[in-house]
């Protein structure tokens, strides 16, 4: 089982998909931003955002590209465009489909929706074709749903692979993450509660919610 669950999370803020909130929340130093190439998304990169604003990043930052049941060669196309670090597999997606990404030399975070009765064994068969989990709440959408789910959850999670914890997550989650304590739980996922329309984030309330987290 993990042991490091004490550390402060790395934060990953997802959904960039405007070029001025891009800078600012760049400027943040977060661990990982994340683009979504989901074009049923409100988040959806498309002609918004140039890969070569996203290409321009600092190289600290790692970069993210968020998919729905796209196939391997798709993934890896838009990872070489945008020079992206890992590709976040947020739909249906197969072991053998997570592994053909992989073996693209893309390491891949595996999302799954989490509701009530989630059944933990349906993760197996993943370990060993992802780098990461990423729990997020079950919801109308496949993802940015902006709820969150009963964390508690994953008090008893017992797999080698290190997760993202996602869903929902906002402001005024501070006290709650700060006194988390969950194995395995290796980063925080920030997404539509930080902005001020969908895609465009708020890069003072992100500052102030890093800050509280790490005061
Ligand atoms: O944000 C989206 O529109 C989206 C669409 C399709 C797949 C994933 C998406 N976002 C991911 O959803 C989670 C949770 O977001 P929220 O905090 O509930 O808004 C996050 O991991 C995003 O990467």
């Amino acid at each position: 089982m993990p042991t490091n669950s004490h550390l402060m999370p790395h934060l990953k803020v997802c959904g960039m998909a405007d070029a001025d909130s891009l800078q600012a929340v760049a400027a943040l130093q977060p661990d990982f931003l994340g683009f979504i190439f989901y074009p049923a998304s409100k988040r959806y990169v498309g002609e918004r955002l140039p890969a070569a604003a996203v290409r321009a990043l600092p190289a600290a930052i790692r970069k993210v590209g968020v998919f729905v049941d796209d196939d391997a060669a798709t993934v890896l196309a838009r990872v070489r465009e945008f020079d992206l670090q890992l590709a976040q597999l947020h739909g249906h997606e197969t072991p053998e489909t997570c592994a053909a990404v992989r073996a693209g030399g893309v390491p891949v975070v595996k999302a799954f929706a989490v509701g009530e009765g989630f059944d933990f064994a349906q993760l197996q068969p993943y370990v060993g074709c992802v780098d990461y989990f990423l729990f997020d709440t079950a919801g109308p959408q496949p993802g940015g749903n902006g709820t969150a789910f009963d964390w508690t959850l994953l008090q008893d999670y017992n797999l080698t692979v290190p997760y993202f914890l996602a869903g929902g997550i906002g402001p005024e989650h501070v006290a709650a993450l700060r006194n988390l304590r969950l194995p395995g739980l290796f980063a925080l996922d920030l997404n539509s509660r930080f902005e001020t329309a969908p895609g465009t984030k708020d890069a003072g309330r992100l500052e102030a919610f890093f800050q509280a987290l790490k005061a």
